[in-house]
């Protein structure tokens, strides 16, 4: 499997450190605008490398020509020290979206054609805006979303001793996300748990200034269940042709990309319906602010 990722700062790096060990990966191809920074980065990664069990990858720095024969790109491009001075989501669109607009064309160039596992906050909005800048097949296109959030979420339930597997999140990657949950607990309760994932980044992020631990492996269980095709639904941020819009929602991939969404009992719920509109409203609102 080739691998491009785009953007080689905490979140990139961390998932290329993760990847580079994995036996399927034959070549990774890595792109930063910050050319010093990414020859350090490749160094480094090189110097883990060389103890692993399949230490023979083919690592390309910079060079867009090698991007069109990659299977999977994974879009990690941004500005996170923009949120240092501004928690506000839309600040950080303005920029993720001028950088969005500056590397699409690159990408088409290339003549990339694979799936894009899409990172870049806010990430729904990201999805969609590369989807459209690109003129790309929708089903191509995969959000990493809510799986980040729904560990959060699982963290929380085995922290209070319930079942981890009972609780799912959906909707926006960001504050109107849905918290579905399997247990019979009190509206407040869920809210409870249902805080700890919606916040959970924010505590992280104002300690340390950017999270990365959390989402690496978040994208290697996505490009697991993609190469596998395990068939198990995962919360990420697809393309619902109806409302032109990415949310995350229980979705079954394949090497080709999405297969569909899967609906689930819990959804015929209709406070969940009602909470899961107000999110995909949400996120056409930052939408439309681009
Ligand atoms: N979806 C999630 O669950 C999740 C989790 C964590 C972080 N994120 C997001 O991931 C993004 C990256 O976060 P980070 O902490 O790695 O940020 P960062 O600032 O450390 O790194 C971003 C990198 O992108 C590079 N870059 C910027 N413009 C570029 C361009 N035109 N071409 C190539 N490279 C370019 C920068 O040089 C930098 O190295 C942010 O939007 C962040 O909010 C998303």
């Amino acid at each position: 499997m080739k691998i491009a990722i785009i953007g080689l700062g905490h979140v990139g790096s961390t998932i290329a450190y993760t990847l580079q060990g994995q036996k399927e990966i034959s070549d990774i191809f890595l792109y930063d605008k910050q050319e010093d920074k990414l020859q350090a980065e490749y160094q480094d990664l090189r110097d883990g490398l060389i103890l692993s069990e399949y230490p023979e990858k083919n690592i390309v720095l910079n060079d867009y020509s090698a991007l069109g024969s990659a299977d999977i790109l994974i879009y990690c491009p941004g500005d996170i020290k923009v949120l240092e001075h501004e928690s506000d989501r839309l600040a950080e669109l303005r920029v993720t979206s001028r950088i969005t607009r500056e590397i699409a064309p690159k990408i088409s160039k290339s003549g990339f054609s694979g799936l894009i596992i899409s990172i870049t906050n806010p990430c729904d909005v990201i999805a969609g805006y590369l989807k459209e800048l690109l003129n790309y097949p929708a089903h191509k296109i995969i959000g990493s979303g809510t799986v980040l959030d729904t560990n959060r979420l699982r963290n929380a339930l085995i922290d209070a001793d319930y079942d981890a597997s009972k609780g799912m999140i959906i909707g926006e990657h960001g504050e109107t996300q849905v918290a579905v949950i399997d247990l019979d607990l009190s509206k407040s309760q869920k809210d409870e748990l249902l805080s700890k994932s919606r916040y959970g980044g924010w505590s992280i992020f104002n300690v340390k200034k950017y999270t990365a631990f959390g989402i690496a492996p978040s994208v290697l269980y996505i490009l697991k269940s993609i190469w596998n095709e395990t068939g198990q639904p995962l919360p990420v941020s697809t393309y619902d042709s109806k409302e032109d819009i990415f949310y995350s929602y229980p979705t079954i991939l394949s090497r080709e990309g999405v297969v569909s969404k899967v609906d689930f009992p819990l959804m015929n719920d209709l406070s969940y319906k009602e909470e899961l509109k107000k999110s995909i409203e949400r996120i056409r609102e930052n939408k439309d602010t681009i």
